[in-house]
């Protein structure tokens, strides 16, 4: 009973020494993800000297803010900051103290923060130096708070999704060191505010503003990339329902063709023309506080015919274009689509039952939810309710945009992949952001074989002699016991 508790303890403390070690060679970085709907906050975790490899940094924690995007705390002073509290007072408890301050923490605003910045850029600066300020009080190594260009957005997701696919290095050994690299994958980004497009193109770019050049790993690659602000699901649904509202002559009362039949929503003028990207359809004067009531028709036909006004479509300065005038080349090999893209493909699959991996079980998919019920779809997806109304307008604009803008057809659709999460890390442009400011992705490969540093060298040595000395003991304890149970 003494050894096996003796040898019980030994096994213990080894393995609180491998835990020690592995808690002491380890690096983490923040990035809050300040999106125009809400901000999430990632710890990502990497073990020191490992970090030039992909795959190695993962993602260790992530918190989810309560309440709505730092930009509609507009006016509110102090209240975007406050809002982070609950997230980043979790992330001191998820990194080890002794890390604290060599943490780095980024924060980087998208979609609502570029709106804001346009209609209010004040407002837009105070909200950033409260977030900031709020950080700041913080023990982490505090790198800034930024609103991020559309562009940027969107080759951070495709950085994100080729480093969590492990796409940019398939290194061997023949005689010398080779990393060919691997057919990368698209991104697609379907945001509250904004979407992205980005994937790798050898085809000549017809407009420089879409070109993004990035050498990673020893190899360079030219990206297309166009973010289209306005075109996120939050701002697509108001400007469908100003272009609603403005073809029946800004009545009180308004059908909805979108909307299950059946189904009404009283809301205020105000809250559909609070937003740059309404201005359009704005009446020359109204009173904001008046209400309109919304009824719904459930008509797919003519839900695809006002979705389809939001966009585009006429004309092109370019050889080819999506929509909007703006240029894009042919999509061709794999996407991975996420956030809103996400939760809408999973949704159809849930309530329809199809399977949807061709552009034609999409539209099946998309006119059978657009016929359905609001109590039905309760009945299928009850912890959805707040959003059941919208799934209709949602669907059919995503449609629209993969087949009709981008151009996916029967042959390319197939090759999405509707993803949230790759292996335990959540699919946005945050990793691919920290990665990319951290300096954790080199530009040669070179970096693959540095080094250890002199003091992962002493860790490594460290846990070694003291795994050593442990099996010695027990072995020592072994050969006594037994000599004594043999004189015994
Ligand atoms: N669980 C969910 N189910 C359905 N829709 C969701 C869910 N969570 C968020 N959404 C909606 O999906 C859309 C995209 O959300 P996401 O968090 O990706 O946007 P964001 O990052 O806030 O916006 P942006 O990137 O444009 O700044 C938003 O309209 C949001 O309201
Ligand atoms: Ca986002």
């Amino acid at each position: 009973l003494g050894e096996i508790s003796y040898r019980g303890r030994i096994t213990v403390s080894i393995r609180n020494l491998v835990a020690v070690t592995i808690r002491l060679m380890s690096e983490y970085g923040i990035v809050l993800d300040a999106g125009s709907s809400h901000t999430a906050l990632y710890i990502y975790k990497w073990l020191a000297d490992k970090q030039n490899g992909t795959g190695v940094v993962t993602q260790h924690r992530e918190c989810h803010v309560k309440g709505g995007g730092i930009s509609s705390y507009a006016g509110l002073h102090g209240a975007a900051g406050q809002s982070l509290e609950a997230c980043l007072d979790q992330a001191v408890k998820d990194i080890p103290k002794e890390k604290h301050h060599v943490t780095p923490v980024y924060l980087g605003a998208t979609a609502g923060m570029r709106l804001l910045q346009m209609s209010d850029p004040e407002q837009s600066a105070q909200i950033l130096q409260d977030v900031g300020h709020k950080i700041q009080s913080y023990p982490f190594n505090y790198q800034g708070a930024a609103i991020l260009s559309g562009q940027e957005e969107g080759a951070y997701g495709w950085v994100t999704v080729n480093y969590l696919l492990e796409n940019f290095i398939k290194y061997g050994f023949v005689g010398h060191w080779f990393s060919p690299g691997r057919p990368t994958v698209g991104a697609l980004d379907f945001g509250g505010a904004s979407t992205q497009i980005t994937f790798a193109t050898q085809e000549e770019l017809e407009d420089t503003r879409d070109t993004m050049k990035l050498r990673l790993y020893g190899q360079e690659y030219s990206l297309y990339t166009h973010s289209f602000l306005c075109y996120g699901q939050d701002q697509v649904l108001k400007r469908l329902l100003a272009h609603i509202v403005k073809s029946q002559g800004y009545s009180g009362a308004v059908d909805h063709p979108c909307y299950p039949a059946g189904h009404s929503r009283t809301l205020q003028f105000s809250s559909v023309f609070n937003s740059p990207c309404t201005t359009e359809s704005k009446p020359s004067s109204y009173n904001p506080q008046e209400y309109l009531t919304l009824h719904g028709s459930g008509h797919y036909e003519h839900c695809l015919g006002n979705v389809s006004k939001i966009f585009s479509f006429d004309s092109c300065p370019f050889s080819q274009c999506s929509f909007d005038e703006v240029f894009q080349p042919n999509v061709s090999g794999s996407y991975m689509a996420f956030s809103a893209f996400y939760y809408v493909h999973s949704f159809l699959q849930r309530v329809t039952g199809i399977t949807v991996s061709t552009p034609s079980q999409l539209e099946e998919a998309v006119s059978t939810v657009c016929r359905m019920s609001f109590s039905q779809m309760l009945l299928l997806a009850p912890e959805q309710k707040a959003r059941l109304q919208d799934y209709c307008a949602s669907s059919v604009f995503v449609k629209v945009l993969m087949l009709r803008g981008y151009g996916f057809d029967e042959a390319s659709f197939p090759h999405i992949s509707f993803q949230k999460k790759a292996g335990d890390a959540s699919v946005g442009w945050a990793l691919g952001y920290m990665l990319s400011l951290s300096n954790l992705l080199p530009a040669e490969t070179a970096g693959l074989r540095k080094a250890l540093t002199l003091g992962a060298w002493g860790a490594l040595i460290f846990l070694f002699v003291l795994l050593l000395t442990a099996v010695l003991v027990v072995i020592l304890f072994r050969v006594c016991h037994r000599s004594n149970e043999s004189s015994v």
